[in-house]
């Protein structure tokens, strides 16, 4: 596994050895020891699947405070444009954000400390996303960044009429009124 970090510290891009052979292909999605070496400790607590069509853009997400989830991401199958806005008030990258695409080709899988809004949008006609969170759910906690907020003024390739957004996050609130992490 390599670690590749990130313009926004605490950020890595993780790529794994892809054994292949006359059967298929094997590959190591997580190894905690290497977590530890080269992230820190982290203790994943939960693993979640979700399963969308072109155009859905879930996110961006956040859980408040010291209900905050850092998240280890990638693509089973299909291909997304993964967000993560760095929310932490006194990070040198505060407000800055990362956009790397994941894919069941690329393999590649993104960490994702806490303090950050999380999102993805489709761009397959469906993708199957799974990802491990070091925290608890708690729906109470949570909050909906807008997805094109102008001050994160985020470069999405399909335009807004044309992006699937759940109820929840078409109520998403400005970079401006979010409750930041110290
Ligand atoms: C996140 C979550 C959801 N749910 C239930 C609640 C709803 O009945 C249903 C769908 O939830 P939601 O619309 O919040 O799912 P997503 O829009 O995929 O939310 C996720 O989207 C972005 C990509 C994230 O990074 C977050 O992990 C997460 O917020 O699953 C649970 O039961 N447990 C959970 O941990």
């Amino acid at each position: 596994m390599k670690f590749i970090e990130q313009d926004i510290p605490g950020v890595f891009i993780i790529e794994t050895q892809i054994f292949g052979d006359a059967r298929g292909y094997f590959m190591e999605t997580y190894r905690k020891e290497l977590f530890d070496k080269y992230i820190g400790k982290i203790d994943f607590i939960q693993d979640n699947e979700s399963h969308s069509k072109y155009g859905v853009l879930r996110g961006l997400h956040f859980q408040k405070g010291e209900y905050s989830q850092a998240k280890l991401v990638r693509v089973l199958k299909g291909r997304v444009l993964d967000v993560a806005v760095d929310l932490r008030k006194t990070s040198p990258t505060f407000g800055q954000h990362i956009i790397v695409e994941l894919s069941g080709e690329n393999k590649r899988q993104l960490y994702i400390p806490r303090g950050f809004a999380h999102g993805f949008l489709v761009l397959s006609d469906t993708t199957t996303f799974v990802y491990k969170v070091d925290n608890i759910y708690s729906p109470q906690n949570e909050v909906t960044l807008l997805y094109n907020d102008p001050q994160i003024n985020i470069q999405w390739p399909i335009s807004s009429e044309n992006i699937i957004l759940s109820e929840k996050d078409k109520q998403g609130i400005p970079f401006s009124q979010i409750e930041y992490f110290k």
